[in-house]
């Protein structure tokens, strides 16, 4: 059922701007409602290559919980914690207790130079963590772009056995509400949240054509974040290979992409389209102001003092 109010006069003679709400009504053949929501015509919930953006209110959450809680998944979560960044583990860890796949199987991998300094936390039945021991850096940009190499290394020899699905996330962040199953899918990554709202042009993909996360001014679909994506294992696997790949051959010819990883992951999901894009619901960043789009803030970016935390600057 379809209730689309357009253009009212107000009793001022004050033309009022359309309201245009959809409501969706599914009914079974008896005409017992299954579910009811309001769908979002303030947003864009699909891609020009059909793939769901997924947005607050586009989904039935119990519904897509209820789908894949019969499958008994397990979602394996990498996070690395080098240097400082090890501060940031007890907050990602203890909301997304709270709030990320709940009553699902997560299995947490948090690689660190510092293994003694990883907290306890309590964590929920069907919950595990794994703590990898890497190397430190005195770059920040290498140890962001590393995750691709160390991620596909550790998936060869523990990850693959260990989980269906793989998502790869930031530590600096705090989760705030739900991240449930409608975040899973083939090959998932997230708009971020600096780059919802511009055109491609101003999109900061790597532009130097030396560099192999090269992307042309007139391609590209959305300015993915490097600090969500995820799938299934084996197209999470294909995707570091590639990048670790292109990242070590770029080295090789002392070029440095503008957003190491993040440009290369660009570059891979402009020819490697992702099946589902999460919305910046799931990737926040605490700098930005709410926008009336973002209903609810999943997962954001804490403030950090960068010159206090990072190795340099
Ligand atoms: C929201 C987003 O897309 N952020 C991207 C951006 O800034 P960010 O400011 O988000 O980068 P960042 O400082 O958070 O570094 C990325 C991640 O690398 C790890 N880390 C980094 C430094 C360190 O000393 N120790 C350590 O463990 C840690 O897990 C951190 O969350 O640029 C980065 C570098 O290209 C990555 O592309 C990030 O994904
Ligand atoms: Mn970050």
């Amino acid at each position: 059922q379809r209730i689309r109010e357009s253009e009212q006069h107000s009793p001022s003679g004050l033309i009022c701007i359309s309201v245009n709400i959809e409501l969706i009504i599914s009914t079974t053949q008896s005409g017992l409602i299954l579910f009811c929501f309001f769908s979002r015509t303030d947003v864009v919930a699909v891609t020009p290559w059909l793939a769901p953006i997924v947005w607050e209110g586009t989904f039935d959450p119990d519904l897509v919980d209820t789908i894949y809680k019969s499958m008994n998944i397990t979602i394996a979560t990498t996070v690395f914690a080098v240097g400082k960044y090890v501060r940031f583990l007890r907050d990602f860890l203890e909301t997304a207790e709270k709030h990320f796949l709940v009553d699902f199987n997560v299995r947490y991998y948090v690689f660190t130079d510092r293994p003694d300094d990883v907290p306890s936390v309590n964590l929920s039945q069907g919950r595990h963590l794994s703590v990898i021991q890497v190397p430190g850096s005195n770059r920040w940009q290498e140890i962001s772009a590393r995750r691709m190499e160390i991620i596909q290394t550790a998936i060869e020899r523990q990850i693959s056995r260990e989980a269906d699905y793989i998502f790869c996330l930031d530590v600096d962040s705090k989760f705030h509400a739900r991240w449930g199953a409608e975040s899973l899918g083939r090959l998932v990554a997230v708009i971020h949240p600096w780059f919802y709202q511009v055109t491609r042009d101003h999109f900061t993909y790597e532009r130097r054509p030396a560099s192999t996360a090269y992307i042309p001014m007139d391609e590209g679909d959305y300015y993915y974040a490097g600090a969500v994506f995820g799938g299934l294992l084996e197209e999470v696997y294909t995707l570091t290979k590639v990048c670790r790949n292109q990242l070590e051959e770029d080295a090789r010819n002392s070029i440095e992409a503008a957003w190491q990883e993040e440009s290369h992951l660009n570059r891979y999901l402009l020819y490697n389209k992702p099946s589902k894009l999460l919305s910046p619901e799931y990737q926040w960043d605490d700098k930005k102001t709410k926008t009336k789009e973002v209903k609810v803030i999943r997962f954001s970016s804490v403030v950090k003092n960068y010159a206090e935390i990072r190795p340099n600057v």
